[in-house]
């Protein structure tokens, strides 16, 4: 899940300016100049980009995040705005990423004040929509666009070879950051619809093509689905569906990948060094999987109030002999142990210290010390229940979606699909977003590789990141320098020895055979419930 940039094909500065100048001249003139007094005053790219869109009256008041200089407005008691607006007056494009916690907690503040009123109170979009297929407006001398369409996921599913695949299409223009997640709660509470609409500032000037917006977290948040239903109904939206097995290992080596780049100093090498042996694979997902069941226990027993263990817990600590006190088997005499012991027998007797809470005091809390480290690095990747249930939910998910949206604008397709038959699904998909089909090459698998994960460069400054790794940026200023070096697109990586090649031609992670049966017992139903939705059996 990372935060992408493309930057070829970019609409060259001069026609940008054109179009600018036809309805913005202040603007263009801006752009035009190059370095002017004010620009050079703007931190970021990401501001200039937001001078250019706005009209003059707005820009002029603008706070820039300046620290001492950024005066951040209330929104007085009577504000109110009928309709919605990419010019929202109470907050300022203020540069997130560069601000103080206080200023932040500010703007947050101030913003939701208004987004408040705004929530209750707009019919519509405050500008006239343009006559184009993609989502357009121009309001008080500004154009701005949305997306036509949205990637919602699910990460690890091939969200990135989608993105390269679609940006083989003449009239299709990627967003200047893949993953722009303005439809998380987070970030939308801090956030205005003129930054997200930065993002697709490369379609203005593009008539007749569309964009789009790939943030792969959206198919698991309602926040996505209610805005998008509210505020762009017609959009399409696009979900890949990748075996669950197959998606939890790519989950979980994304994490390690992170975990190793970014725990880097020797402390926190020699800290997390005993610990190897418990962030494997299969030690991680038969702790995921005995959480599960542990959670389901609980529900199912009514017991709301019971702590299920989270995060690392749960790591086969040494069993203590019932001579030295311990009676771990007598925690599968109540309800809930019963309960554990009959959905995996062997695996709850293989945790039954912990699950009888008598784990050596010191043990758990060096696990605690080194829990802390590994989400960190990890960016939380690796917590071995989120890598199952991204994959249980699919089903559920979908059908959240499918019960605000018509079938007819939700395509759902197959990672495996894609390996197998990459034009094939690309002509379905170029079809389904009312474009003619073009030839998209022989390549269909890519991965984003680099050091850090999203939560790093995921900043509102980051607009800039360039997947391309190694080309050198174009424009006056630099990329994001951190983000730049850190991440690329290319082919994921062939680990022979690790890897199968499947009958259609896919590529399936080689995992333990008793391993894959426990977690394939497991994705069953929600498996099973995925087929019926789909009309289509997909063989996991
Ligand atoms: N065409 C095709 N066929 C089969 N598998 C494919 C394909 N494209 C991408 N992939 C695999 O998808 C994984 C990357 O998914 P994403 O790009 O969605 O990852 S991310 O969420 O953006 O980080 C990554 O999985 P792993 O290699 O297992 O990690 C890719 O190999």
């Amino acid at each position: 899940a990372l935060l992408v940039v493309r930057q070829h094909r970019r609409i060259p500065e001069e026609q940008a300016d054109d179009e600018l100048a036809a309805s913005h001249p202040q603007s263009a003139a801006l752009a035009r100049a190059r370095a002017p007094p004010a620009a050079m005053r703007l931190r970021s790219r990401t501001e200039r980009l937001l001078a250019e869109l706005q009209p003059p009256a707005l820009r002029e008041g603008a706070a820039l995040g300046d620290g001492a200089g950024s005066e951040l407005e209330a929104a007085p008691e009577h504000a109110k705005q009928t309709c919605y607006s990419f010019n929202r007056a109470y907050c300022p494009p203020l540069n997130l990423s560069v601000q103080t916690s206080a200023q932040i907690a500010q703007t947050f503040s101030y913003c939701q004040q208004f987004a408040r009123l705004e929530d209750h109170t707009p019919l519509g979009f405050c500008g006239r929509r343009l006559p184009r297929r993609n989502p357009c407006w121009r309001e008080r001398g500004a154009t701005s666009c949305l997306p036509h369409f949205f990637m919602l996921g699910e990460m690890k599913c091939g969200t990135t070879s989608l993105y390269q695949l679609l940006d083989r299409h003449p009239h299709v223009v990627p967003p200047l950051t893949k993953e722009p997640r303005f439809l998380m709660p987070a970030r939308y509470r801090t956030t205005t619809l003129s930054r997200y609409a930065i993002n697709f500032k490369p379609v203005i000037s593009r008539v007749d093509s569309v964009t789009f917006d790939a943030s792969p977290v959206y198919l698991r948040s309602p926040l996505a689905r209610d805005w998008i239903k509210r505020w762009l109904p017609h959009a399409k939206l696009i979900a890949l569906v990748r075996d669950p097995v197959q998606r939890a290992y790519s989950h979980w080596k994304m994490g390690t990948e992170w975990l190793s780049s970014k725990c880097t100093r020797r402390e926190e090498v020699e800290q997390l060094r005993p610990w190897q042996a418990h962030l494997a694979f299969g030690a991680m997902m038969e702790r995921g999987l005995l959480q599960h069941h542990f959670r389901a226990c609980a529900r199912e027993l009514g017991q709301a109030s019971v702590a299920v263990p989270r995060g690392l817990a749960l790591i086969e600590l040494p069993h203590r002999p019932a001579a030295a006190g311990g009676n771990d088997s007598a925690v599968f005499d109540g309800e809930l142990g019963r309960c554990i012991l009959s959905k995996d027998p062997s695996l709850a007797i293989k945790f039954r210290s912990e699950l009888a809470g008598q784990a050596p005091r010191h043990k758990v809390d060096s696990l605690r010390a080194v829990e802390r480290l590994v989400m960190r690095c990890s960016e939380s990747m690796l917590t071995p229940e989120s890598a199952l249930a991204k994959g249980l939910a699919y089903s559920k998910e979908l059908r959240a979606w499918a019960e605000l949206f018509p079938r007819s604008q939700l395509l759902v397709i197959h990672t495996d699909d894609l390996a197998s038959s990459a034009q094939r699904i690309m002509n379905a998909t170029f079809s389904f977003l009312g474009l003619t089909p073009v030839d998209v090459g022989t390549q269909s698998r890519f991965c984003v590789h680099g050091k850090a994960g999203v939560m790093d460069v995921l900043q509102e400054d980051d607009n800039e990141i360039d997947i391309r790794g190694q080309t050198p940026h174009t424009g006056d200023e630099p990329p994001n320098p951190k983000a730049y070096r850190r991440l690329h697109v290319g082919p994921c990586g062939e680990d022979e020895a690790g890897m199968l090649k499947t009958s259609s031609g896919a590529l399936h992670h080689k995992i333990d055979a008793e391993l894959q049966q426990r977690l394939r017992a497991l994705f069953k139903p929600s498996n099973e419930d995925l087929y019926a939705f789909l009309g289509r059996d997909l063989g996991w």
